[in-house]
């Protein structure tokens, strides 16, 4: 097990997999300042880490944008999720490879949790809802019931989200924002009820 990408959401990863006694080997970083995160070795290449076949990795890295790319440069290698054991997931939902599921997270059910997302702690995804891959779902935000978030939204922290929304690709919820209308690919939205205050550029 490797992750890529050594930064403080790393160190959350770091501790659920040691929770569940799956070891991580080390981890990726082209940060060449960054030699250990947690005592795990940081190696600057994935030849200095002189992988196997066996080996799995989850994309270590906050920003929905670099882990889309980081995910299409490891085109090669196969992905795992970590989800932490105090999450609570249906059994009728689905999570995505890649995907990482903090602390007391819930997932109701009817739900599908595309890839390489984050559904960071004390998130609620309500039934019926898809979250597309890349899509960050920070802590203590809620989804409604059928909710849908685009590819590489991020839904801010504390922000609650009405039923029956669409949120569009690669938009930005802000935090603490109460969503009550559908949200256009690459809106910004803040405040309650939440409104455009401009696009994303990327
Ligand atoms: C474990 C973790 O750490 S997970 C990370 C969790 N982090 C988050 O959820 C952060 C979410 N990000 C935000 O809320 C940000 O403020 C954003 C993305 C909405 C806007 O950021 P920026 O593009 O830098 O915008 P900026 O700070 O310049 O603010 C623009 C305007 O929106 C307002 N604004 C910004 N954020 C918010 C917000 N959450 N709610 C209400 N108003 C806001 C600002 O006051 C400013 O208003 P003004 O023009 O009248 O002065």
């Amino acid at each position: 097990m490797f992750l890529y990408g050594a930064s403080g959401h790393a160190k959350v990863i770091c501790e659920i997999l040691e929770s569940q006694h799956r070891i991580p080997y080390g981890l990726i970083d082209d940060n060449p300042l960054v030699t250990s995160l947690l005592d795990y070795p940081v190696y600057n290449t994935l030849q200095q880490a002189a992988l196997t076949a066996d080996d799995r990795f989850i994309i270590s890295i906050g920003n929905n944008r670099i882990r889309k790319a980081i995910a299409a440069k490891l085109s090669e290698v196969t992905f795992t999720s970590a989800i932490h054991s105090a999450a609570i997931i249906s059994v009728r939902s689905v999570v995505g490879e890649g995907t990482v599921v903090m602390s007391n997270v819930s997932v109701n059910v009817h739900s599908n949790i595309g890839r390489h997302v984050i559904l960071n702690t004390n998130c609620s995804i309500d039934h019926d809802c898809v979250v597309e891959d890349f899509v960050h779902i920070s802590p203590n935000a809620a989804l409604a019931g059928n909710v849908q978030v685009g590819e590489g939204t991020q839904i801010g922290i504390g922000a609650c989200v009405m039923q029956n929304i669409r949120i569009g690709k690669w938009a930005t919820i802000g935090a603490g924002a109460v969503i009550i209308r559908d949200v256009p690919d690459y809106a910004v939205v803040v405040g309650n009820p939440g409104r455009v205050i401009k696009m994303n550029q990327f």
